[in-house]
């Protein structure tokens, strides 16, 4: 099975990239069709030569801080049909996973990440590209209830993250990279009209 279609949603971290990617799976699953998630995150360079300490310091928000060279090697082997060894990452230790996951080519690839429209390389290798355009406060405060249940984060170290590195590298590559978007949506995961027109495109993709 060739790659048909390969969708980029992009934005700030909490701005509901994740959701809006799950649920816009699920939908196309349920209308049988083949569909794949490729996470940014996990492309997050490996942090296991330094100490705990230098891991906590890393810019987490820069472009450099991803192997993207990987991703877009492994974007050119699915739209060629190939299998990708897709790699794991772990935030709390903030390394790779020693273990690979197999990933299958599919009709539709979505890939979801805070720098996918900040890199140039990365953007002809996109056919649709959505920006998730939510309030920087609300992203806060959903990246603070996140990262405290899930990520094993204190209030304290996200509140100095987000202030030394989250926030400036936001405006400097989150932000403009909004306009090289084809879609922005606003109100988060659960936008329904958003939802609705990406799958009426992608239909008319496969169809093609
Ligand atoms: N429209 C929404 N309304 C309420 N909560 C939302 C909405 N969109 C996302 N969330 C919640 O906010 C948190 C962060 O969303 P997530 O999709 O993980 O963001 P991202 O992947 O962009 O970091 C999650 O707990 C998610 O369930
Ligand atoms: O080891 C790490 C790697 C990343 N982060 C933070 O994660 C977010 C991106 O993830 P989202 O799922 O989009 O929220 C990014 O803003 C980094 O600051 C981290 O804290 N530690």
């Amino acid at each position: 099975m060739s790659v048909s279609c390969v969708i980029a949603i992009a934005g700030a971290s909490g701005s509901g990239k994740s959701l809006f990617t799950q649920t816009l799976i699920q939908e196309a699953l349920g209308d049988g069709l083949d569909v794949r998630t490729l996470c940014e995150d996990h492309y997050y360079r490996d942090q296991s030569h330094l100490s705990m300490a230098q891991r906590q310091q890393t810019n987490y928000d820069h472009p450099q801080a991803f192997e993207h060279e990987l991703l877009e090697q492994h974007l050119h082997q699915l739209k060629a049909g190939e299998s990708i060894d897709y790699p794991q990452y772990c935030f709390n230790t903030h390394t790779r996973k020693p273990k690979t996951h197999a990933v299958e080519p599919a009709q539709i690839i979505l890939v979801e990440g805070i720098m996918l429209l900040a890199s140039p390389e990365l953007l002809p290798l996109f056919d649709i590209k959505v920006f998730m355009d939510t309030p920087p406060d609300i992203c806060l405060i959903r990246r603070i209830k996140r990262d405290m249940q899930e990520r094993g984060r204190s209030l304290d170290s996200i509140t100095e993250q987000y202030e030394a590195t989250v926030k400036p590298m936001y405006h400097q590559f989150v932000e403009p990279s909004r306009f090289k978007a084809d879609v922005v949506v606003t109100q988060g995961g659960e936008n329904r009209i958003a939802l609705d027109i990406l799958k009426s495109h992608i239909q008319q993709l496969l169809n093609q």
